[in-house]
Parts: structure tokens; sequence; C-alpha cells
């Protein structure tokens, strides 16, 4: 039996268990068989009618519990557990091995011993030692069962009025006899692990991108923080957290919350989990926030949080602008936990939904998880139990998300899959319309032409007419005198002249960046703040580019942008780069050109499938020296720590664009770099461009020109060396698209002469088609040619390109920034060789 938070799961496990073919069923059922039959383990797990009727998995008596909540699950009398395969075949060999003379300790210091001078006794579930579970390796899709726990010698008991408890022997949890084992009381620290579980749950339960690597690489990460919370635990305790917030947070905690939690008070003087956060005083938070803070290792607030926090808590509504980078996130997120901390908890007897507290809503997935993993962080990092987080974007299942809604306190989501769930979602839409906070990150974004349609529908159904008031009941009536209004949270680093432009009807150059004020009409027409004059925010008046980022531009001819981007990669080797092209096409053909040099590219673009997105940026995100290929579906937001490297690829559109792009790196206290590769033709107008984003007035705007982007002197004869391998790393990438995408146009079109009933054949096509000359004749030819390599001549083109790889690029002797005369691109590659070889790259970038 599965019991994920306060439901049965047990179907979603079955369905992973289909997975396994008959004869490797049998395998583990008679392994299993074995393995109890060494232990004497004795019987299956009795189901109840419901899940018996459906197959049921060998691994049994799983628990996913959360402390405080209620377990629904219903259970027999006598319950007893049948172990997985790996687990019984390992406590078969220990078993072995205390039974070998010498083998085992003493027997009065065995634990096994000691507990059984114990009898068993009723305890709470969090008091019980959890075992992780190995998953068996065949089990291809655990649908969020990673992690799975379980427990030895705990009977499950109901008495005659159905209620269950659990009985296990007290040495479960009895520190001298845990001691006398060598171990350690670690009941404190499984509460922890499983409240942060509370939050992480809800989002990937509904996460049907997390592939079966995903998941295996994340219960390793799983079991190696644990193993490191334990190594960190041995260590011996100093207070770090500011006295007084010390003081406070047991004082909370004892008054406050669950007396299971009372162990992370004492876990609380850990050096190595804890910083001291006394430099939030003037904020005045609680003592669970700041616990959490100080776990996060957040020492100080930032400029945007410091400004923003105070008038959030004293209900005003708020436009935060601040760089990239800044902390926007925590700026929303630490007042919507205190709000959620500071409510009445929910009488047990009361059955009706709850209305969500805060509604997130951020442009793309990415970024909405990414909010959803911050807040989860923060509000599971303390010693209380945190609001339930649900994520609600494109790519994942309607009804997942609905279901999840009906128990949310904060949501995140992306407009349009939010607007299709509320609005559909039976009795959503009431309890959306109580909100406390709506929160509007990259505002600027969001209320452009593309999502604003489905943003203004959000904003229009929370808008409660009088007669919608009306409707409530007359106790919910009272209630609502003294509920809050709703509080309108809105943040970006820019604010873009373009909407502006467009609400005045008026044509305006899109991209320019708006003044203070016209923010503040602009935004306060669009959104339908409860106050008059919301408080504009701005802490980075100047600039909205991050401090420590340096900029810098390369001009090389259109044709050659390729073997510019080689070799800035090569020059960047062992960094985590991430290139940004304007188009979906040019990701699609610029990740596969990389992949064939050798360097580890991965795409994003918003065609493709949830789950490889969310793999692309999770891999960018966990290898350092990876490369991310994307649109800007990438650039705002995105918080993806030490990015070292912006290529702008193709130039940005908009000087709001190059902000975001280039705010990939150089976040928080990092430095970074952003370069743009243009044409000779281009660079004027992307001096003008990034003019604009730096100037402080309009007379700066002339005399700023040239200063704020320098070029790059890269030795082009050096680049030139390169060329003979990108042109065939080209040419094989340009002819799997053009494979590509002669089959998705053939699928096309032999679906349309299906539906008309004729024969369709590509050939008599192509050479019948009309208007098959003129311009871009060259590139059809080019892709014809391309469609029409052989196998063999790709595999050939292949062999070359790898010989080319596999030697170093000779330069000659007389270059004089050369100790060789020739480049080991492999060794540089890893980091060794000389990273010189593409001449005086003299960034004054020494620092990065
Ligand atoms: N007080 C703090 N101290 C240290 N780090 C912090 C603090 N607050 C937030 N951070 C960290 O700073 C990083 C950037 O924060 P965040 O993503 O909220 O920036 P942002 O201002 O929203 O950026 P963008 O404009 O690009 O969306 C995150 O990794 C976050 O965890």
């Amino acid at each position: 039996m599965f019991v994920q938070g306060n439901e049965l799961k047990y179907q979603e496990m079955t369905h992973g268990y289909e997975n396994i073919n008959q004869t490797e069923k049998k395998n583990i059922r008679d392994r299993e068989a074995d393995a109890k039959r060494d232990l004497g383990a004795p019987v299956e797990v009795e189901e109840t009618a419901r899940s018996s009727s459906v197959p049921r998995p060998n691994i049994s008596f799983a628990l996913h519990l959360y402390p405080g909540e209620s377990n629904k699950h219903k259970v027999h009398d006598t319950m007893k557990r049948a172990l997985p395969p790996k687990v019984a075949a390992m406590k078969a060999r220990k078993r072995q091995k205390l039974d070998k003379p010498g083998g085992a300790p003493p027997a009065k210091t065995s634990a096994k011993t000691a507990a059984k001078t114990y009898k068993k006794r009723p305890m709470r579930l969090d008091e019980l030692q959890w075992n992780d579970v190995p998953m068996p390796d065949r089990l291809d899709d655990f649908h969020g069962f990673f992690g799975l726990e379980e427990i030895d010698d705990v009977e499950v008991v109901k008495d005659a009025t159905g209620k269950v408890t659990f009985e296990a022997k007290a040495s479960h949890t009895e520190p001298e006899v845990n001691a006398l084992a060598g171990k350690e009381d670690n009941t404190g620290e499984v509460d922890a692990i499983e409240t942060n579980g509370k939050a992480a749950m809800d989002e990937s339960d509904g996460w049907e991108g997390f592939s079966s690597d995903d998941q295996e690489k994340e219960g390793e990460e799983q079991v190696a923080s644990k193993k490191e919370k334990k190594q960190k635990k041995q260590k011996p305790k100093k207070q770090t957290l500011a006295k007084d917030d010390v003081d406070s947070a047991s004082g909370a905690l004892s008054s406050t919350k669950q007396g299971a939690f009372a162990a992370l008070a004492d876990e609380a003087l850990d050096e190595d989990e804890f910083v001291d956060v006394s430099a939030w005083t003037d904020l005045q938070l609680s003592a669970e926030t700041l616990s959490s803070l100080s776990k996060l290792k957040f020492s100080q607030p930032t400029p945007i949080q410091s400004a923003t926090i105070p008038e959030i808590l004293a209900g005003h509504d708020v436009i935060g602008k601040a760089s990239t980078g800044s902390g926007k996130t925590m700026a929303f997120g630490i007042p919507i936990l205190e709000t959620f901390l500071a409510l009445p908890p929910k009488p047990s007897s009361d059955k009706s939904k709850k209305s969500p507290l805060a509604l997130i809503v951020s442009p793309t997935r990415e970024l909405a998880h990414q909010i959803a993993t911050h807040l989860t962080n923060l509000c599971s990092n303390g010693p209380f139990n945190g609001p339930s987080i649900v994520t609600v974007t494109g790519g994942l299942s309607v009804q997942k998300q609905r279901r999840l809604l009906a128990n949310a306190d904060i949501v995140v989501g992306t407009p349009g899959r939010l607007w299709e769930v509320i609005s559909t979602g039976h009795g959503l839409l009431s309890l959306f319309k109580q909100i406390r906070f709506l929160v509007v990150d990259e505002a600027d974004r969001l209320l452009t032409e593309g999502h604003y349609k489905e943003m203004e529908e959000i904003i229009n159904v929370l808008e409660q007419s009088d007669e919608e008031s009306a409707e409530l009941s007359d106790a919910d009536a009272v209630e609502d005198q003294n509920v809050p209004k709703r509080q309108t949270l809105v943040f970006s680093a820019t604010f873009h002249k373009g909407l502006q432009a467009k609400l005045a009807n008026k044509k305006s150059r899109s991209g320019d960046l708006l003044s203070q004020e016209e923010s503040m009409q602009y935004l306060v027409k669009k959104l339908r703040f409860r106050e008059e004059k919301p408080k504009f925010i701005d802490v980075n008046p100047s600039s909205q580019m991050a401090s420590k980022l340096k900029e810098g531009l390369i001009e090389c001819a259109g044709t050659e942008k390729d073997l510019y981007l080689y070799a800035l990669a090569l020059f960047n080797a062992k960094k985590r780069i991430l290139i940004f092209s304007n188009s979906i096409p040019a990701v699609r053909r610029l990740t596969p050109f990389l992949q064939n040099l050798n360097l580890p590219a991965l795409p994003l673009h918003s065609q493709m499938p949830q789950k490889a997105r969310l793999r692309s940026v999770e891999r960018f995100t966990a290898q350092p020296g990876s490369i991310l290929v994307a649109t800007d579906v990438a650039a705002r937001g995105l918080d993806i720590p030490n990015v070292n490297l912006i290529i702008h690829y193709h130039l940005p559109r908009t000087a709001d664009s190059y902000v975001h792009r280039s705010g990939r790196t150089a976040r928080g206290q990092a430095s970074g770099l952003s370069i743009l590769i243009c044409a000779p033709e281009e660079a004027a107008g992307t001096r003008r461009l990034i003019a604009k984003v730096h100037a402080r007035s309009k007379a700066e705007k002339k005399s700023k020109m040239d200063y704020f982007i320098r070029s790059l002197d890269i030795d082009r004869r050096i680049v030139s060396k390169l060329k003979p391998r990108v042109v065939l790393a080209k040419k094989l990438a340009d002819t799997v698209i053009a494979k590509e995408k002669k089959h998705s146009e053939d699928d096309w079109l032999r679906a349309a002469a299906e539906d008309l009933g004729v024969d369709y054949d590509s050939e008599t096509f192509e050479a019948e088609a009309p208007g098959r000359k003129g311009r871009g004749t060259g590139r059809r030819k080019k892709e014809r040619e391309a469609t029409e390599m052989s196998k063999g001549e790709q595999q050939a083109l292949r062999a070359e390109l790898r010989e080319m790889l596999s030697h170093r690029v000779n330069v000659g002797v007389s270059e004089k920034y050369l100790t060789s005369g020739a480049v080991d691109v492999n060794a540089l590659l890893q980091g060794e060789g000389n990273g010189e070889f593409l001449g005086t790259v003299d960034l004054g970038f020494d620092d990065v």
C-alpha cells in the first residue's frame, strides 16, 4: 500500500509495476519469496476491497506521510509487510554477517537484542524510524514514487471503532538504544525531510515531464543529501544564529508548533546549516521565517527585499523594479509566507474548500516551476508546516492540477493554463476570487500581446462583483468584512515602452524602456490595483543590468557566425554558456552543430515537449561546462546558478530582451559576461540599443554610445584555422535538419492527399510545384542536396570530422602567443589547453 499525503496512490504504483514484463515479475516474486523464507518473514499485505481489485506490486507498505496530517488510508486489523527483494537480500546478508562468529557485536550491545527488552507500544508515525526503499531497476516510471521509505517491525492495528494505530518497539526511538547500535536519534531529521517533501510533492506529483533518469538522479541526490546531513550532524554543534533569533525561534516552536519539530530547535545550532540572520531584524519577520532564511543561508535582505517587504506586510499594493538576479522572488515570497503563518488554522470540522492565499502568474512554464521551487525552499526549510504550493502550467495533466488546486495555498502558473483550469474547474472560480495576493512576475512581458488576453481574463474574474458578493452566505459576508482586500504585487527588471504606446493607440518603437511615471500609468490601467496609488519601488533607477555584468561585442560576417560561436565556446570551455537565438529553427540547427563538434549542447524552445524542456534545463543546471541553446523562452527569470557566459547569436530584438537575456548571468553577487555576435552592418544599431539600456538621462544617451560595449579582439587568422571542422559539423547538422523537415512535410502532404483521396508522390510533387524559381532557390537547392545525402555519405562525413577533431589545430609556430605552434582542442575542452589560442582576447574580464 502506498500513501502519499492524504491519498492512496496504489494505482499509480501498480501502473509502474506493469512496466515489468511477466518473466521479470515472476523472478521478482521468486526472489522475494526466497528472501522472505530466509528471513522467516511471514505474510503478504492484505488489501482493502478497493485495492485488491488491481494487481498489487511486490513492494509493500511504504508510506509517505506528513506530520500533522490525518491519514485516510484503510488497513486491515493485522497488516504485515513483505519486503522488496533488494532490501530483503540486504537484510539476509546483514543477518548472515551478524550470525558469523565474531561478526556480530556482543549480544548486550546489539540494537536488535537491546530492542527485545522493550515492548511494542503505540507510536506516532513521525516517531518511527523510516528507511529508504531501493526501487527495482526495471521500474521505468514511478509517477512520483521516488524516495519511498519503509519501516520494519511495525504493527498496524485497527480497533473496533475503525481507528488505526501503529505499534512498534520503543527502541525505534529510544536514544540510548540507538546510541548502543552506533546510531543517532534522527527523529527531527525525518520530520524535516517529510515537511520539505510536502510542498515539493505537490509540484512533482503533477510533473509529467520527469524522466526515470531524472527520478533516479533525484533519488540519489536525496540519499546523498541525507548522508551529508548525517555527517554534518556528527560535527560539534555551535551557535551561529543570532541569539535572539534562536530564542524566539525556540519559543515559537514550543508555543505554536507541533512537538515533533522540537528537535529542529536543537539542530538550529548547527553551524553548517544556519547563518546569522540578524540583518533581517528591521523587517520584523516571524521566527519561523527567520529560521528558514537562516537555513537558506540568506544572511541579509537584498535592496529590493528591504524596500518592498515592509510595504507588502503593511498591506499595500506594490510595483517593484530591480535589476536581474536581485532576489525579487523572495521579495514577494516572504510576505506571502508571513501571511500564511499568521492565518488561523482551519478547524478540522470545517470541510469546505479553502481559497488559495496567493496566485502568482509567470510568463513561462520554466519560470513558474522555478518560482514554485524557490517558494518551496523557503516554506519547507523552517520549523513549521508549510503551505501547499501547486504549479499550474501547460504540458502537465489538467485533471491532476485541478485536483491539487482544491487544497492549494499558493498557486503558481502560466496565464493560458491558469485560465483554462480556473474557468472550467468546478467551483474554482469562486475560490480564486478570494485570494489575498495576486503576483504578476515579469509584468511587462505578461502584459504584452500574446499573453495579455488570458491575463486580462484572469484579472476580470478575480474582480468580485457586488452581486457575487451578495451570493455569499451571511456567515461568509460577516467574515468578509474582516478579510483584508486583495493586494496586487508587480515585479520586473524592466518596463516596456511599446506597451504604453499601444495603450494610447500610438505606434512607437517597441523595446524602449519606460520611465517610472509611465510605468505607473501603464500598470495602473492594466491591473486593477485596490489602492489608487500603489507603491512604486525602483531600487536601481540608474540601471537594470546587474552590477557585475561585463558586456562585449564581436563583429563578423553573417556567414561566419557559426565559426565565431564555436571559437567562443572553445575559448570558454568548462564554463556554463547560454546561447540565445531568435528562432526555433536556429536552435534546432545550432544544437546538433555544436554537438557534432563534441560540445555538450542542449536545446530549449517552446515547441519542445514539456518533458524535454524540463530535462534540458535540469541537465544544463546540473552539468558545469554545458551549453544551452535557447530562444527567448529562457530569457526571463530563469535562475540557473553559475552561468558564466551569455552569447547573443542573434541580436536581441528589443532593449528589454537584451537586459533579461544578459541577466541570466552575473546573478546575486556573481560576475558574468554577455557577448553579442553581430555583422558589421548590425553594429551601429546594436550599440544604440545597448546605450539605451545604460543611459540614465537623454543627455547621456549620446555620450555613452560607445562606452558600454567593447569590441572584442579575436585573432581572425587563428579562428580561420577552425573553419574546416566547422564546415563539416554544419553540413552534418543541416543534413539531419533537412531530412527531418522533409519527413514532416511529407507526412503533412501525405495526410492532406489522403484526405483528398489522391496519391502522393513527393518527387512528382516537387517537380510540378509552382513558384519554385526565384528567391530562396539557392537555399532550397542546398536543402535538396542535404536531404538526398545517403547514410553512407553521412557516415563518411562523420568519420572525416572525427578524424579532424582528434588532431591538433595547426596554427603555425610563428604565432607569438602560442608555445607549441599547435592547439590541442581536446585538451582545451577539458580545461587544460592553451586558452590564449584565439589570440588577444583581452576582454578585461579577468575576474570573471
Ligand atoms: N537575501 C538573499 N540573500 C542571498 N541570496 C538571495 C537572497 N534572496 C534571493 N537570493 C537568491 O538570489 C538568486 C536570484 O533571485 P531571483 O531569481 O529571485 O532574482 P530576480 O530578481 O527575480 O531575477 P530576474 O529579474 O532575472 O527574474 C536566487 O538564486 C535566490 O535564491
